[in-house]
């Protein structure tokens, strides 16, 4: 996939998103795998209404998040942590979204929000619906490295999310509707161990 390609996915994908409210005022970011040696992502600019973006909203960057061809627009400002979660995962698509119920839910269960016995558990990936999932939670940070590195040591390869407390929610997958399903699915899943 070239970059061109990519931004008029992330577009798309972004306007999706939106419309369900997951993208509140400026919030929230989206990256896909333009290649993997090296690794280079496209990841969508920083600051803008993602509801709103046109294809060449997108940033090619590098596994630190760093900008391939400087200049604006501007990455992502967690455009580090997209790549890393991609280098570490082998992910093709990176979604970060500011959805309420996991956040919610990390405020309750700051070392780790647990789900079994649910139906749902099937779209997040998972063979048995009762499988124990454990989606594993991080403190916030402005340092894409500490959050990278928090990430990192949570890390289970059985287990595409984050939490990342009092701020959002990340999910990936082997391409962009892959995480974005899994993205609904864990939506759903954080919503239910909220509201029950
Ligand atoms: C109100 S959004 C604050 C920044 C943030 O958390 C986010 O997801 C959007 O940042 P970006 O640089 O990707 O626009
Ligand atoms: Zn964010």
């Amino acid at each position: 996939m070239n970059l061109a390609e990519a931004g008029r996915l992330l577009a798309d994908e972004c306007a999706r998103y939106t419309a369900l409210g997951w993208m509140r005022g400026t919030s929230g970011n989206l990256s896909v795998r333009l290649s993997s040696s090296p690794l280079r992502l496209a990841v969508t600019a920083s600051g803008l209404d993602k509801g709103e973006l046109t294809p060449s909203d997108v940033v090619e960057v590098d596994a630190s998040g760093t900008p391939v061809h400087p200049g604006p627009p501007a990455p992502s400002a967690e455009a580090g942590l997209h790549g890393r979660i991609a280098a570490v995962s082998g992910a093709g698509a990176v979604v970060h979204v500011h959805v309420l119920a996991p956040v919610l839910a990390a405020e309750r269960w700051p070392s780790g929000v647990e789900l079994r016995d649910l139906e749902m558990l099937k779209g997040f990936g998972r063979a048995a619906h009762d499988d124990l999932v454990t989606i594993p939670v991080v403190p916030n940070s402005q340092d894409m490295e500490v959050l990278g590195d928090a990430f990192e040591a949570s890390y289970r390869a059985d287990t595409p999310a984050l939490i990342v407390a009092r701020h959002g929610l990340y999910v990936w997958g082997s391409d962009l509707r892959q995480a974005r399903h899994r993205t609904e699915c864990l939506e759903w899943l954080m919503r239910f161990i909220i509201e029950s």
